[in-house]
Protein backbone atom coordinates (compact mmCIF):
# COMPACT_ATOMS: atom_id res chain seq x y z
CA UNK A 1 0.00 0.00 0.00
CA UNK A 2 1.16 3.47 -0.93
CA UNK A 3 0.61 6.34 1.58
CA UNK A 4 2.44 9.13 -1.14
CA UNK A 5 -0.02 11.94 -1.32
CA UNK A 6 1.31 12.99 -4.75
CA UNK A 7 -0.88 12.09 -8.20
CA UNK A 8 -0.63 8.21 -8.17
CA UNK A 9 1.21 7.26 -11.45
CA UNK A 10 0.00 4.10 -13.35
CA UNK A 11 3.16 2.19 -13.32
CA UNK A 12 4.52 0.84 -17.08
CA UNK A 13 7.64 1.76 -15.99
CA UNK A 14 8.08 -0.72 -12.84
CA UNK A 15 6.91 2.11 -10.55
CA UNK A 16 6.58 1.02 -6.82
CA UNK A 17 3.47 2.91 -6.92
CA UNK A 18 1.48 1.06 -9.37
CA UNK A 19 -2.25 2.22 -8.72
CA UNK A 20 -4.76 2.09 -11.17
CA UNK A 21 -7.10 4.20 -9.29
CA UNK A 22 -7.64 5.64 -5.95
CA UNK A 23 -10.13 7.14 -3.75
CA UNK A 24 -9.18 9.44 -1.11
CA UNK A 25 -11.27 10.40 2.10
CA UNK A 26 -14.91 9.83 -0.31
CA UNK A 27 -17.72 10.89 1.17
CA UNK A 28 -21.25 10.37 -0.78
CA UNK A 29 -24.04 11.69 0.63
CA UNK A 30 -28.02 10.92 -0.60
CA UNK A 31 -30.48 13.85 0.54
CA UNK A 32 -29.80 15.64 3.44
CA UNK A 33 -30.99 16.53 6.99
CA UNK A 34 -32.49 13.80 9.04
CA UNK A 35 -33.13 11.14 6.02
CA UNK A 36 -29.53 12.11 4.89
CA UNK A 37 -28.05 8.60 4.06
CA UNK A 38 -23.78 8.33 4.00
CA UNK A 39 -23.43 6.00 1.09
CA UNK A 40 -19.66 6.31 1.87
CA UNK A 41 -17.88 7.65 4.81
CA UNK A 42 -14.35 8.87 4.27
CA UNK A 43 -13.41 5.71 2.04
CA UNK A 44 -9.84 5.85 1.14
CA UNK A 45 -8.79 2.90 -1.04
CA UNK A 46 -6.09 2.43 -4.03
CA UNK A 47 -7.12 -0.21 -6.50
CA UNK A 48 -3.20 -1.93 -7.42
CA UNK A 49 -2.68 -2.36 -11.00
CA UNK A 50 -2.80 -5.93 -12.62
CA UNK A 51 -4.84 -6.64 -9.48
CA UNK A 52 -7.74 -8.67 -9.65
CA UNK A 53 -10.15 -6.89 -6.17
CA UNK A 54 -13.35 -7.61 -4.61
CA UNK A 55 -15.51 -5.35 -3.56
CA UNK A 56 -17.75 -6.75 -0.84
CA UNK A 57 -20.24 -6.42 2.30
CA UNK A 58 -23.66 -6.42 3.43
CA UNK A 59 -26.29 -5.09 1.26
CA UNK A 60 -26.58 -1.60 1.68
CA UNK A 61 -23.10 -0.67 2.54
CA UNK A 62 -21.92 0.95 -0.04
CA UNK A 63 -20.35 -1.70 -3.00
CA UNK A 64 -22.12 -0.27 -5.61
CA UNK A 65 -21.67 3.04 -5.53
CA UNK A 66 -17.39 2.67 -4.15
CA UNK A 67 -17.87 1.36 -7.59
CA UNK A 68 -20.04 4.30 -9.61
CA UNK A 69 -17.80 6.59 -8.19
CA UNK A 70 -14.41 5.13 -8.81
CA UNK A 71 -15.26 4.36 -12.29
CA UNK A 72 -16.81 8.02 -12.90
CA UNK A 73 -20.29 7.23 -13.35
CA UNK A 74 -21.47 8.88 -10.09
CA UNK A 75 -20.32 12.05 -8.87
CA UNK A 76 -18.34 12.37 -4.68
CA UNK A 77 -20.03 14.94 -2.09
CA UNK A 78 -16.59 15.09 -0.86
CA UNK A 79 -12.79 13.47 -1.04
CA UNK A 80 -11.11 12.90 -4.57
CA UNK A 81 -10.85 9.83 -6.88
CA UNK A 82 -8.04 9.44 -9.40
CA UNK A 83 -7.99 6.62 -12.55
CA UNK A 84 -4.64 6.42 -13.15
CA UNK A 85 -2.90 9.62 -13.43
CA UNK A 86 -6.15 11.70 -14.15
CA UNK A 87 -7.94 13.43 -10.86
CA UNK A 88 -12.00 12.95 -12.10
CA UNK A 89 -13.52 14.44 -9.10
CA UNK A 90 -14.22 17.90 -10.84
CA UNK A 91 -13.61 17.24 -14.48
CA UNK A 92 -16.29 18.64 -16.63
CA UNK A 93 -19.13 15.68 -18.27
CA UNK A 94 -17.42 15.82 -21.83
CA UNK A 95 -13.99 14.87 -20.02
CA UNK A 96 -15.02 12.54 -18.10
CA UNK A 97 -17.32 10.66 -20.81
CA UNK A 98 -14.04 10.61 -22.67
CA UNK A 99 -11.79 9.59 -19.90
CA UNK A 100 -14.06 6.27 -19.23
CA UNK A 101 -14.42 5.55 -22.76
CA UNK A 102 -10.57 5.49 -23.46
CA UNK A 103 -9.56 3.84 -19.59
CA UNK A 104 -12.42 2.42 -18.26
CA UNK A 105 -14.14 -1.13 -19.34
CA UNK A 106 -17.69 -2.11 -17.74
CA UNK A 107 -19.43 -5.57 -16.61
CA UNK A 108 -22.45 -5.73 -15.63
CA UNK A 109 -24.88 -8.05 -14.90
CA UNK A 110 -27.17 -8.48 -18.30
CA UNK A 111 -24.51 -9.19 -20.49
CA UNK A 112 -25.67 -5.68 -22.81
CA UNK A 113 -24.50 -7.32 -26.16
CA UNK A 114 -26.35 -6.57 -29.43
CA UNK A 115 -28.49 -9.61 -30.70
CA UNK A 116 -28.11 -8.58 -34.24
CA UNK A 117 -24.27 -8.48 -34.31
CA UNK A 118 -21.80 -11.94 -33.99
CA UNK A 119 -19.97 -12.55 -31.08
CA UNK A 120 -16.63 -11.18 -32.30
CA UNK A 121 -18.66 -7.82 -33.99
CA UNK A 122 -19.69 -7.09 -30.42
CA UNK A 123 -16.32 -7.41 -29.02
CA UNK A 124 -14.97 -4.46 -31.29
CA UNK A 125 -18.32 -2.19 -31.74
CA UNK A 126 -17.48 -0.45 -28.65
CA UNK A 127 -13.69 0.83 -30.67
CA UNK A 128 -15.44 0.74 -34.46
CA UNK A 129 -17.66 3.46 -32.80
CA UNK A 130 -14.69 5.19 -31.45
CA UNK A 131 -13.20 5.45 -34.59
CA UNK A 132 -10.60 3.32 -33.06
CA UNK A 133 -8.68 0.61 -35.02
CA UNK A 134 -8.08 -2.68 -32.51
CA UNK A 135 -4.99 -3.83 -32.06
CA UNK A 136 -5.00 -6.77 -34.49
CA UNK A 137 -2.44 -8.95 -31.89
CA UNK A 138 -4.03 -7.89 -28.72
CA UNK A 139 -7.51 -9.22 -30.44
CA UNK A 140 -6.10 -12.68 -31.29
CA UNK A 141 -4.71 -12.76 -27.52
CA UNK A 142 -8.70 -11.68 -26.03
CA UNK A 143 -10.06 -13.83 -28.53
CA UNK A 144 -7.92 -16.61 -28.09
CA UNK A 145 -8.38 -16.23 -23.87
CA UNK A 146 -12.10 -15.87 -24.14
CA UNK A 147 -11.98 -19.25 -26.07
CA UNK A 148 -14.99 -19.40 -27.91
CA UNK A 149 -13.65 -20.86 -31.34
CA UNK A 150 -16.11 -21.12 -34.11
CA UNK A 151 -18.58 -19.67 -31.58
CA UNK A 152 -17.25 -15.96 -32.51
CA UNK A 153 -19.47 -15.94 -35.74
CA UNK A 154 -22.48 -16.78 -33.73
CA UNK A 155 -25.17 -14.42 -32.11
CA UNK A 156 -25.52 -13.89 -28.89
CA UNK A 157 -29.19 -16.40 -28.75
CA UNK A 158 -26.92 -18.81 -30.28
CA UNK A 159 -24.63 -18.64 -27.14
CA UNK A 160 -24.96 -19.45 -23.95
CA UNK A 161 -25.41 -17.54 -20.69
CA UNK A 162 -21.96 -18.07 -19.70
CA UNK A 163 -20.33 -17.57 -23.03
CA UNK A 164 -22.37 -14.59 -23.24
CA UNK A 165 -20.91 -13.02 -20.78
CA UNK A 166 -17.59 -13.61 -21.48
CA UNK A 167 -17.97 -11.98 -25.16
CA UNK A 168 -18.70 -9.48 -22.62
CA UNK A 169 -15.90 -9.55 -20.57
CA UNK A 170 -13.77 -9.90 -24.04
CA UNK A 171 -15.39 -6.69 -25.16
CA UNK A 172 -14.26 -4.53 -22.24
CA UNK A 173 -10.46 -6.35 -22.73
CA UNK A 174 -10.28 -5.39 -26.34
CA UNK A 175 -9.92 -1.61 -25.81
CA UNK A 176 -7.53 -2.47 -23.32
CA UNK A 177 -8.52 -0.69 -20.50
CA UNK A 178 -6.95 0.49 -17.45
CA UNK A 179 -9.22 -0.80 -15.13
CA UNK A 180 -12.36 -3.18 -16.16
CA UNK A 181 -15.54 -2.79 -13.63
CA UNK A 182 -17.54 -5.40 -12.86
CA UNK A 183 -21.09 -5.31 -10.74
CA UNK A 184 -21.77 -8.59 -10.16
CA UNK A 185 -21.29 -9.98 -13.35
CA UNK A 186 -21.72 -13.22 -12.58
CA UNK A 187 -25.10 -12.81 -10.93
CA UNK A 188 -27.60 -14.07 -13.64
CA UNK A 189 -25.44 -17.39 -14.25
CA UNK A 190 -25.67 -20.45 -12.73
CA UNK A 191 -22.70 -21.68 -10.91
CA UNK A 192 -20.93 -23.25 -13.93
CA UNK A 193 -21.64 -20.71 -16.31
CA UNK A 194 -20.21 -18.41 -12.94
CA UNK A 195 -17.02 -20.13 -12.90
CA UNK A 196 -16.20 -19.96 -16.48
CA UNK A 197 -16.47 -16.53 -16.26
CA UNK A 198 -14.47 -16.05 -13.66
CA UNK A 199 -11.98 -18.20 -14.45
CA UNK A 200 -12.09 -16.05 -17.32
CA UNK A 201 -11.21 -12.75 -15.92
CA UNK A 202 -9.20 -14.67 -13.30
CA UNK A 203 -6.97 -15.68 -16.66
CA UNK A 204 -7.45 -12.45 -17.87
CA UNK A 205 -5.50 -11.01 -14.78
CA UNK A 206 -2.66 -13.55 -14.97
CA UNK A 207 -2.48 -13.94 -18.66
CA UNK A 208 -2.99 -10.17 -19.89
CA UNK A 209 -2.31 -7.94 -16.51
CA UNK A 210 -5.23 -6.83 -16.51
CA UNK A 211 -6.45 -4.69 -13.49
CA UNK A 212 -10.22 -5.93 -12.59
CA UNK A 213 -12.82 -4.37 -9.47
CA UNK A 214 -15.47 -6.34 -9.17
CA UNK A 215 -18.72 -6.04 -6.09
CA UNK A 216 -20.03 -9.51 -5.76
CA UNK A 217 -21.96 -11.29 -2.73
CA UNK A 218 -20.93 -14.43 -3.45
CA UNK A 219 -18.07 -15.64 -1.58
CA UNK A 220 -17.15 -18.27 -3.97
CA UNK A 221 -16.79 -15.48 -6.70
CA UNK A 222 -14.77 -13.45 -4.35
CA UNK A 223 -12.06 -16.04 -3.93
CA UNK A 224 -10.96 -15.99 -7.27
CA UNK A 225 -9.57 -12.61 -6.60
CA UNK A 226 -6.35 -11.33 -5.15
CA UNK A 227 -7.74 -9.10 -2.64
CA UNK A 228 -11.26 -8.28 -1.07
CA UNK A 229 -11.65 -5.05 0.61
CA UNK A 230 -14.82 -5.03 3.03
CA UNK A 231 -17.41 -2.41 3.44
CA UNK A 232 -19.67 -1.82 6.11
CA UNK A 233 -21.64 1.08 7.13
CA UNK A 234 -19.83 2.73 4.34
CA UNK A 235 -16.79 2.62 5.99
CA UNK A 236 -13.83 0.43 4.82
CA UNK A 237 -13.55 -1.94 7.26
CA UNK A 238 -11.13 -4.85 6.58
CA UNK A 239 -9.69 -6.95 3.77
CA UNK A 240 -8.38 -9.97 2.91
CA UNK A 241 -4.96 -11.02 0.48
CA UNK A 242 -5.56 -14.34 -1.20
CA UNK A 243 -8.91 -15.42 -0.01
CA UNK A 244 -10.75 -18.71 0.18
CA UNK A 245 -14.13 -18.86 0.00
CA UNK A 246 -14.72 -20.39 3.30
CA UNK A 247 -12.35 -17.55 4.93
CA UNK A 248 -14.48 -14.90 3.10
CA UNK A 249 -17.51 -16.94 4.45
CA UNK A 250 -16.86 -16.52 7.79
CA UNK A 251 -15.60 -12.79 7.31
CA UNK A 252 -19.23 -12.27 6.17
CA UNK A 253 -20.97 -14.10 9.04
CA UNK A 254 -18.66 -11.73 10.89
CA UNK A 255 -21.14 -9.02 9.65
CA UNK A 256 -24.35 -10.89 9.99
CA UNK A 257 -23.42 -11.39 14.09
CA UNK A 258 -23.00 -7.92 14.55
CA UNK A 259 -26.13 -7.16 12.98
CA UNK A 260 -24.65 -4.86 10.39
CA UNK A 261 -26.77 -5.23 7.69
CA UNK A 262 -28.09 -1.80 7.57
N1 LIG B 1 -29.85 7.09 -5.57
C1 LIG B 1 -29.91 6.89 -4.26
N2 LIG B 1 -30.70 7.67 -3.47
C2 LIG B 1 -30.75 7.49 -2.14
N3 LIG B 1 -30.07 6.54 -1.47
C3 LIG B 1 -29.29 5.73 -2.19
C4 LIG B 1 -29.16 5.85 -3.62
N4 LIG B 1 -28.32 4.90 -4.05
C5 LIG B 1 -27.92 4.20 -2.96
N5 LIG B 1 -28.50 4.69 -1.85
C6 LIG B 1 -28.28 4.22 -0.47
O1 LIG B 1 -26.90 4.22 -0.22
C7 LIG B 1 -26.52 3.05 0.54
C8 LIG B 1 -25.48 2.26 -0.23
O2 LIG B 1 -26.07 1.72 -1.41
P1 LIG B 1 -25.27 0.76 -2.42
O3 LIG B 1 -26.20 0.42 -3.52
O4 LIG B 1 -23.97 1.36 -2.75
O5 LIG B 1 -25.02 -0.52 -1.49
P2 LIG B 1 -24.55 -1.99 -1.91
O6 LIG B 1 -23.58 -2.41 -0.86
O7 LIG B 1 -24.09 -2.00 -3.30
O8 LIG B 1 -25.91 -2.77 -1.73
P3 LIG B 1 -26.44 -4.15 -2.41
O9 LIG B 1 -25.48 -5.21 -1.99
O10 LIG B 1 -27.78 -4.33 -1.77
O11 LIG B 1 -26.51 -3.92 -3.88
C9 LIG B 1 -27.82 2.31 0.81
O12 LIG B 1 -28.29 2.66 2.07
C10 LIG B 1 -28.74 2.79 -0.28
O13 LIG B 1 -30.08 2.73 0.14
Amino acid sequence: MTTAVEVPTTGGSGGHSAVAARAEGVVKAYGSGETQVLALDNVSVDVEKGVFTAIMGPSGSGKSTLMHCLAGLDTVSSGRIWVGDTEITGLKDKKLTQLRRDHIGFIFQAFNLLPTLSAIENITLPMDIAGRKADKEWLERVVATVGLGERLKHRPNELSGGQQQRVAVARALAARPDIIFGDEPTGNLDSRAGAEVLGFLRRSVDDLGQTIVMVTHDPVAAAYADRIVFLADGRLVDEMREPTADRVLDRMRGFDAQGRTS
